[in-house]
């Protein structure tokens, strides 16, 4: 059953072609698992060639469809598509201060359609551009939007940045300008993110096809659906540029002219993943990047991996012939961090370990450790570049799509990806990922070694490991055992992994 908290609205109009608009919108939002709930704005009468009229739904429709919503079917989040007359618009704003914010609100601005037809009334641009675009959490033009928002053409990736960068300062609090019809990329299609403090872009071979119908509807929706099911934004669109992808390569025509984009299941296979690159120089950041994969675990399966704060522990496991652990000391006073650091390495070297050391980089450095393992934020303060000239290992925490396709990018010794389970261990900003979601981590990791981390214990260790992960990080079920039950909680996770 679908529970109450995965509703998402789509506002937008109904295209009696079935390819865009609110038909596309309930597809997709369907295909996410979220459920969709439409206030319909305006009846097309379109096919796949053309649009041939257009009829605004009435004012007084378009309240009673909002109200009649929002007093049983509360929405997750809500994707604007077309809205066709300045009255409407006006009205929503008004109405999603008053009662629905802070809930996701994604707005596809949609004014013209694919065929060249013009949907909204000529005043409905500035309309957009002072009352709607404040409320965005996302906006979501294409290229062609865009030049109509902003004024001036695109047809550079300065242009394109330009233009995203002048709806923030209209007040949307993040721009994804999709890529498809930027010819100037020519083989790879990027989606631009931009928002005041993080800019990304994801690359995909562009999809040769003219069954284009409905993307930008579908994207918008997806990114909606996925946000009411409670991903972060950076994940929902990443899903949904794969989501996009996979139906552009399904497409297909239905009338004589280009056919709508295919409406797919999730998880979408991981050759639909887009790549990541960051753009640090639009937010004033250029942390250091290494240029070659870092050096290699030597082996896919890294087994059981202890995250123990001691150094004593740390002996006692590896005199039981663990192989892969790691010191993680954080907010101990009292300890000498460079003197368990230097000891944990030599430990290491003297057992022929993988000792990784956690967050201090500079010390893994120094001592030469056999890896590091830091965080997302860590990233961008390490040198990553001087850790990879010296043969450090990286592993990367990952916490959801965006932050592993970020990790991948930088080709580390291993990917961490939790927390699976719930932990009392750390205090977690992001949701347990479970174990449908490990399994498709695990697949779009492709070759590099990966860890499952968060609330693993003998328990629940061998359906983890059946997602396919080389490795099961555990804090509490090895450091809060008794010394005396120390060696068979190791044998026992070795058994599983
Ligand atoms: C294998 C492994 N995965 C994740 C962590 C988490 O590290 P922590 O320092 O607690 O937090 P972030 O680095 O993710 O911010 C770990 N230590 N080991
Ligand atoms: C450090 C860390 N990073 C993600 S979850 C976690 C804690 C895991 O601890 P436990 O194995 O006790 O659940």
């Amino acid at each position: 059953m679908i529970s109450k908290r995965s509703i998402c609205w789509t506002i937008a109009g109904s295209d009696s072609g079935g390819g865009a608009g609110i038909q596309a919108d309930i597809a997709a939002i369907r295909a996410f698992g979220a459920y969709p709930c439409s206030v319909i704005t305006a009846i097309t009468a379109q096919n796949s060639l053309t649009v041939s009229h257009i009829e605004a739904t009435s004012l007084t429709m378009f309240k009673a469809q909002l109200s009649a919503l929002l007093e049983d079917l509360p929405p997750q989040a809500i994707k604007v598509g077309m809205l066709p007359t300045v009255e409407q618009i006006t009205h929503f704003a008004l109405f999603y201060q008053q009662s629905l914010q802070p809930t996701p609100l994604i707005i596809d601005p949609v004014a013209i359609s694919a065929s060249g037809s013009r949907l909204t009334e000529h005043h409905a641009l500035q309309a957009t551009l002072q009352h709607l675009l404040p409320l965005a959490t996302l906006v979501t033009p294409n290229i062609a939007e865009l030049e109509l928002l902003c004024g001036h053409p695109i047809d550079s990736d300065t242009s394109l940045l330009e233009g995203a960068r002048f709806l923030i300062q209209l007040g949307a609090n993040a721009v994804l300008v999709k890529g498809g019809h930027a010819h100037w990329q020519g083989e790879q299609a990027c989606d631009y993110f931009i928002s005041q403090d993080l800019a990304f872009c994801l690359q995909q071979p562009r999809v040769c096809t003219a069954h284009t119908h409905g993307t930008g509807c579908s994207m918008a929706s997806a990114i909606a659906a996925a946000m009411a099911l409670g991903d972060p934004i950076e994940d929902a669109i990443v899903q949904a540029n794969a989501y996009i992808a996979a139906g552009l390569v399904k497409a297909k025509a239905v009338g004589s002219g280009p056919g709508p984009v295919a409406h797919t299941q999730l998880p979408t296979p991981a050759r639909y993943f887009p790549s990541l690159q960051t753009l640090w120089p639009l937010i004033g950041d250029t942390p250091s990047i290494a240029q070659q994969a870092f050096a290699p675990v030597e082996t896919q399966q890294l087994g059981l991996y202890p995250v123990v704060d001691n150094v004593e522990r740390l002996r006692s496991l590896l005199e039981l012939g663990v192989t892969t652990l790691q010191l993680r000391i954080k907010h101990q006073a009292d300890v000498d961090i460079e003197a368990a650091v230097l000891q944990a390495t030599q430990l290491g070297n003297q057992y022929q370990a993988r000792v990784f050391i956690n967050d201090h980089w500079a010390l893994a450095l120094k001592y030469h450790a056999y890896g590091v393992h830091l965080g997302q934020e860590d990233l961008q303060q390490a040198d990553l570049a001087a850790l990879q000239q010296a043969g450090v290992r990286l592993g990367v925490s990952t916490h959801g799509y965006f932050e592993l396709l970020n990790a991948l990018r930088l080709r580390p010794s291993y990917i961490a990806l939790g927390h699976v389970f719930p932990t009392p261990t750390k205090v977690m900003k992001s949701r347990p990922q479970g174990l449908k979601r490990l399994r498709h981590y695990v697949q779009i990791s492709a070759n590099v070694p990966t860890v499952a981390i968060g609330g693993i214990n003998l328990d629940n260790a061998t359906e983890v490991a059946n997602c396919g992960v080389g490795s099961l990080a555990v804090v509490r079920a090895v450091g809060d055992c008794e010394s005396d039950q120390l060696a068979t909680t190791v044998e026992a996770f070795n058994r599983v992994i």
